[in-house]
């Protein structure tokens, strides 16, 4: 397991992580979520000792992460750092070399990778000749050429294409699957609600919530519902005990409700008023839960 326990850190006197706490645990993916400069890659950085911590530490399996414990750890960082003038191939295996893999087994790894992930280039093609997606996928091969038993992945998605982005989804989740525990910054929430079994928001610092997709969801409010009523006077859910009435539009209304329960009793209201065209939850979405918490 990876834990950032009390982890603070200021620049220049300005706090930028402030007791920041949490884990991430083997075989989940942790969605790191924030507004720019809310301090996601200064996390990392300290992570993998990029960067010191003015107080609190970076656990694994409850050892403070050291140069030895470091090996085991994939690292895609935001600034990107390929040999602009090697080509991928060469490039993997040196990474892979450099991390102890013989040099057969990092030569059949980087071309299973390449492959695997669909690197666009010719055989001769140096990385700056690469379009910037394919960069990305060939960075991403470099944190994971070592079999890292954990994975801390700075924006890994920015930039790729819809394909690339569920070659690499897939890729993330089977690493998860397998045990490792992947952390990755993103501000493509979608993304996160999608594939993440946890999420973290930082909000200056700060990680203002954390949970499953659900529980913040339900931490975030009340649940709606959207309903439509045919035949009935415009007004019926004004009245309605347990609801109440958020929007009305060509004959949808939005209901927040004060309990689960109550679903049920505006439904059968609704029946018996007229004829319900559309009765649905309106859940919010990582979009909604994000601006909330980050005060937008
Ligand atoms: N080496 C540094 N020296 C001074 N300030 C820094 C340094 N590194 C980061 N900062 C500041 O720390 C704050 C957090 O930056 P950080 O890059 O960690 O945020 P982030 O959440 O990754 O943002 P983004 O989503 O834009 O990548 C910013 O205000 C940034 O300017």
């Amino acid at each position: 397991m990876l834990s950032f326990d009390g982890v603070r850190k200021s620049f220049g006197g300005r706090r930028v992580l402030d007791d920041l706490t949490f884990d991430v645990r083997p075989g989940e993916l942790f969605g790191f979520c924030g507004a720019n400069g809310a301090g996601k890659t200064t996390a990392m950085r300290i992570a993998l000792g990029v960067v010191g911590a003015d107080a609190g530490a970076v656990r694994w399996n409850g050892a403070e992460v050291d140069a030895h414990s470091r090996r085991l750890f994939g690292y895609m960082p935001e600034e990107r750092g390929l040999y602009a003038k090697m080509t991928p191939l060469d490039q993997l295996v040196y990474f892979a070399r450099l991390s102890g893999v013989r040099p057969r087994e990092a030569r059949r790894r980087a071309a299973e990778w390449i492959e695997r992930l669909g690197v666009v280039a010719g055989p001769k093609d140096h990385v700056e000749k690469l379009s910037l997606g394919n960069q990305q996928k060939v960075q991403l091969i470099a944190a994971l050429i070592h079999d890292p038993a954990v994975l801390v992945l700075d924006e890994p998605f920015s930039g790729l294409d819809p394909v690339a982005v569920d070659a690499m989804a897939g890729v993330l989740l089977q690493c998860a699957r397998e045990g490792v525990p992947v952390v990755f910054s993103s501000h493509q929430l979608e993304l996160v609600e999608r594939l993440c079994h946890r999420v973290g928001i930082l909000r200056g610092g700060r990680l203002v919530a954390e949970g499953t997709v659900s529980e913040l969801r339900r931490a975030a409010g009340p649940s709606r519902v959207r309903i439509s009523v045919r035949d009935v006077s415009p007004a019926w859910a004004r009245s309605l005990t347990g609801a109440r009435v958020l929007a009305e539009e060509d004959g949808l209304t939005v209901l927040e409700l004060e309990s689960d329960r109550a679903a049920q009793d505006i439904l059968a209201t609704a029946q018996a008023a007229g004829r319900v065209e559309f009765f649905g939850r309106q859940e919010a979405g990582l979009g909604d839960i994000f601006r909330e918490a980050v005060g937008a």
